[in-house]
């Protein structure tokens, strides 16, 4: 295994120091370090960051290769500056069995360009009748802690309250897609003034919202462990603050996309800008700053959903929703945040892995701990091109924009999965 001596690189936003990475492990750090045997890297001007970790990543694998694979994904997460990805359940077929987990961690661990740990669904054919075999996917080789619907709202109270009782057993997580259905039938964009406009049927804030409210309540009652998929509200806020300062065990994450982009894109018709839930308004978007930047949303996720060309490019109503994020994600971060180093470890890193669980993820640069980090360099701007993606799809909603930051180099376990911006593999 080879040693690297990253010189003057800031840990975390601090003063320049040196790490050496040996044997899978931060072995040494301080000014000065010398190791004749290790590579150099000159990070003079990066930053080093615990590596990212995405709770909300569509793999595409099984059944929609042509989209995304276990590998495409992951590669494209390692140039994004992650080192560990949650991949979410709406396979084809779904992740509902021990099966088709355990093929996913598989297939991750072939990879090996970032640790991909699967989300189980939580009901059958992610069709809300029944649950799936939860337990049997926690007891799989993928031991399985997170379990969602996603894409489909666990909508039957009933079952969301069984879901969030069973899991408790093995401190589960029961992650939800927030959006009564009955709310957004033949939905296709936020309902407000634009989708007036537009003449485009409207997907309400208080679909979202009144899952969530119903949803900390249940996990109250229960005493359970919930996470809240891409909220993208400040209604949602609202309710999420509140519960919080109940003490409701909820945690919540918000997207790069929702902290950046407005319904107002959608007056292009342009299907790249629809997404699920769609994008909002701009006192949504001032209010989902402000809740991450306090902790009332506790991560940023990617929600990564990549398409087929024939599924995006066509009529916004036929056009499937979603876009790119994982390659991306730091710098609309970095644009919306600041260089707020802690910050931006805090909720793309630390916390993620604290509630996934992912031993040996989340942790900052320091001797012992396992060599999972990405270097960033802050000055850097780059054109976004969707050819030049290392995902198999193109539907980034950044293209030719110019966005700040650019991820150097990321190592998992002590071993570069990118190097001088490129995938290593
Ligand atoms: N977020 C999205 O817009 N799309 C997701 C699923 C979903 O949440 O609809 C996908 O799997 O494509």
């Amino acid at each position: 295994m080879t040693a690297y001596l990253i010189k003057n690189v800031s840990v975390v936003g601090g003063e320049p120091t040196d790490l050496l990475i040996r044997d899978g492990v931060v072995a040494e750090t301080g000014a000065g370090l010398t190791a004749p045997d290790a590579t150099v890297l000159d990070a003079t001007g990066l930053v080093a960051l615990p590596g990212l970790v995405d709770l909300h990543t569509h793999l595409r694998e099984p059944g929609r290769e042509d989209a995304e694979t276990v590998e495409s994904g992951s590669r494209a997460a390692a140039l994004g500056g992650y080192t560990a990805v949650c991949a979410m359940a709406n396979t084809s077929p779904v992740a509902d069995t021990a099966g088709v987990v355990e093929q996913v961690w598989r297939l991750g661990r072939e990879a090996g360009l970032v640790d991909v740990q699967p989300i189980g669904a939580v009901t059958v054919g992610l069709a809300g009748e029944r649950l799936a075999e939860l337990g049997a996917m926690a007891d799989s080789a993928a031991r399985v802690r997170i379990f969602s619907d996603d894409g489909h709202c666990v909508a039957d109270p009933m079952l969301m309250r069984r879901a969030l009782e069973y899991v408790k057993a093995f401190d589960g997580i029961i992650a939800q897609h927030a959006e009564e259905p009955r709310l957004t039938e033949g939905a296709q964009m936020h309902e407000g003034e634009v989708s007036t406009r537009l003449g485009l049927t409207g997907w309400p804030a208080v679909a979202e919202e009144a899952i969530i409210a119903r949803d900390v309540l249940l996990a109250e009652h229960v005493g359970s462990r919930l996470h809240i998929c891409h909220v993208s509200t400040a209604g949602s806020v609202a309710v999420l603050r509140h519960a919080k300062a109940r003490g409701v065990r909820v945690t919540a994450e918000v997207t790069p996309h929702h902290l950046l982009l407005t319904d107002e894109r959608a007056t292009t018709y342009d299907p790249v800008y629809k997404v699920n839930p769609p994008l909002r308004t701009a006192s949504d978007v001032a209010a989902l700053r402000a809740a991450l930047a306090e902790g009332v949303i506790d991560i940023v996720a990617t929600d990564h959903a990549p398409h087929a060309v024939e599924d995006k490019e066509c009529e916004w109503a036929y056009a499937r929703p979603g876009m790119l994020g994982l390659e991306t994600a730091l710098s609309i971060a970095l644009d919306v945040l600041g260089p707020r180093w802690d910050l931006i470890a805090e909720r793309m890193s630390r916390t993620p892995a604290r509630i996934a669980g992912l031993d040996g993820h989340g942790v900052d640069p320091a001797p012992g701990v396992p060599a999972n980090l990405t270097l960033v360099d802050p000055a850097a701007r780059r054109v976004i091109e969707p050819a030049e993606l290392a995902s198999r799809s193109r539907n980034t909603p950044y293209a030719r924009m110019t966005l700040p930051g650019r991820i150097v180099a990321t190592f998992l376990r002590g071993e570069p999965t990118v190097l001088d911006g490129k995938a290593v593999r």
